[in-house]
Parts: C-alpha cells; structure tokens; sequence
C-alpha cells in the first residue's frame, strides 16, 4: 500500500515553543485517520505543514511523494479545512459554490448540493454574517465536495448541531465508500467521530504517542475499575497513565493487554478490566502521568 503522507523526524518551532518535536508517522493511501492530542499537542501545525501552508523547522513532510510547500500540483491534490477560513465581505454561498471548484478538479456539484440543503446553510445573507456553526457548514461543504485525494479537516464540528453532525458523517462515509481517498480529521468530539476512523494517531506536547490502525488502539491500554484497594493491588508494578477516583472507588488505565491471569485476579477482587476505549486512550496518553501514578513493585498491595 502506498502512502499519502509521509513524515520524516519533523519539528517545528515557534521562538521558544517547541510546537512539534521529532515526529515521524505515515498515512495510507485510502484511510481515514483521526489525530488527536489535546489543546496545543501540534495538530493543527501538523495540518498545516501538510497543507503547504507551514514548513517544518526540520525534517521532511511529503504528501503523495513530493513537498508540498509552494509545489502547485500537489496543492492542487489536498483539501485543507480549518476554522479560520475568511471570505470577502461581499461573498454569499453561490459565490463559493461557484469558485470552489475551480480549485477542486474533482469537485461533485450533487455532495454540495446534498450539504447546502441538509446543513441549512443560508444562500441570501453574506458569510461574514453566518453563525459558529453556518461557517463550519460552509468549510464542510468545500471540504467534502471537492473529492481531494487528501482532505484535512482540522476541528470541522465547530459549533455544529448533532443533526449537522449525524450528516456530515453520513455523507463523509458513503462519498468516501464510492470514492476512496485519504482523510485526516482532527476532532475532540472523539466518541462521536470514532465510527469513521481506520487508524489512529495521539500526539500529545508536539510528539507521536500512538500512531495504528484503529483495530489495534484496543489493545494499547485497559481500564481496571473497583475498589480503590483492588485497583492498587492489580496496577502495582504496571505503567498507569491515569487514574480516576470517587469515594471508595478507583479506575486506573494502564499500557499494554490485560492477561487472563490479571482479569481473574480482578474478578477475585471485585473489580473489573475492560479494555480503554479510544477516549480513554486519548485522555490518557494526555494525562501528565506523574512519578505517582507509577505504582511500583513493593508498593501497598
Ligand atoms: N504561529 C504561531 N506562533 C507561536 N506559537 C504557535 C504558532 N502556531 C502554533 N503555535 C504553538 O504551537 C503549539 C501547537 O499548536 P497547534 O495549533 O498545532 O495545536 P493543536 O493541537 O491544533 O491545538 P488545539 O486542539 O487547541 O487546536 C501550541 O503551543 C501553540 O501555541
């Protein structure tokens, strides 16, 4: 399988802000990966060097095999959807309907028209007047519509209402099945949005801490959850990433599968092991896993 993008140990510094750090991760032709980290972790950074709109301090990013930055045809290859898309004064919905796809060479006239009416987007008042979410519309639109070989949506929920929401996964899943192409979404509407994913990647703090096919994620991490006693007992001596506590009870999340052994230990103690769902992988692998959250070997039992 070829790949449509392609990271070689990039970094990206803003003055003193080391925004991306050594990052090298690769995306399939023909997947749809969802990016995700928290407030800050380089997401957006990361779109953006992938987008030509940004260059790496370092390092090597290629989409489709060449550089992106100033490299027209491939350019004219990536679809790059952020929040901060601006519009002449003057400019209505037609006007972008009817200049979009002059830059999208793939650009289906029946997915934007499918968006513009389920998404209720205005035809009559100027953009600049749309609300949070008719704006978020509008990029989805221009996102979709243009069938890019590579799309990137950087945060396109926005402000959009959970119908909005419903059908742009609707629509991003049946064009994708008829015409595959590759789709880089960041989101931290995680729940929601996990149904779309083939492949996940968590940076937090501007490094790559988990970067596989979707199937996969669950075997990163589990959960035990009980009493605080049984928790501590079965996370003794294990790599705990994060750890909830309410009254008597506690859940700890932990690096790696749970063996048969640990799940009957569990069962023994009154406590439970499921496996971290892509949520609780994300938070985790956002957690600042304090020296405290590593209980040790020898630790109370
Ligand atoms: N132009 C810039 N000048 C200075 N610092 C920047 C600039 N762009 C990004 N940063 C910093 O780089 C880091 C990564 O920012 P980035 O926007 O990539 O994060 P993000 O993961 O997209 O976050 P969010 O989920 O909040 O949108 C942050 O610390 C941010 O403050």
């Amino acid at each position: 399988m070829t790949n449509a993008v392609d990271i070689r140990s990039i970094s990206r510094s803003f003055g003193r802000t080391r925004a991306l750090e050594d990052i090298t991760l690769s995306v399939p032709d023909g997947s749809i990966c969802g990016l995700f980290g928290r407030n800050g972790a380089g997401k957006t950074t990361i779109m953006s060097i992938l987008a030509g709109q940004d260059r790496p301090t370092s390092g090597n990013a290629k989409v489709f095999g060449e550089h992106p930055f100033e490299n027209s045809s491939t350019l004219s290859k990536i679809s790059f959807v952020r929040d901060n898309q601006r519009y002449p004064d003057d400019y209505r919905l037609h006007h972008v309907l009817r200049i979009a796809p002059r830059f999208a060479p793939n650009w289906s006239v029946d997915v934007a028209a499918e968006l513009v009416d389920g998404l209720r987007i205005p035809a009559k008042i100027p953009i600049k007047k749309f609300s949070r979410g008719q704006l978020s519309s509008i990029a989805i639109v221009m996102g979709l519509a243009s069938r890019a070989p590579l799309t990137l949506l950087d945060e396109p929920y926005l402000g959009l209402d959970i119908t909005a929401r419903a059908l742009f996964h609707d629509l991003l899943l049946r064009d994708y099945s008829a015409h595959p192409r590759t789709v880089i979404l960041s989101t931290h509407l995680i729940e929601e949005s996990e149904a779309l994913f083939d492949r996940v990647i968590i940076i937090d703090r501007g490094r790559v801490r988990v970067d596989c096919e979707r199937d996969e994620a669950s075997n990163l991490a589990f959960t035990i959850s009980g009493p605080a006693d049984a928790v501590d007992k079965l996370s003794t001596n294990r790599r705990v990433l994060l750890t909830h506590a309410a009254g008597g009870l506690r859940s700890a999340t932990i690096t790696g599968e749970a063996s048969d052994e640990l799940v009957l230990q569990a069962r023994t103690l009154g406590a439970t092991i499921s496996s971290a769902s892509l949520p609780e992988l994300v938070a985790a692998y956002g957690a600042d896993a304090p020296e405290s959250t590593l209980i040790k070997k020898g630790a109370r039992a």
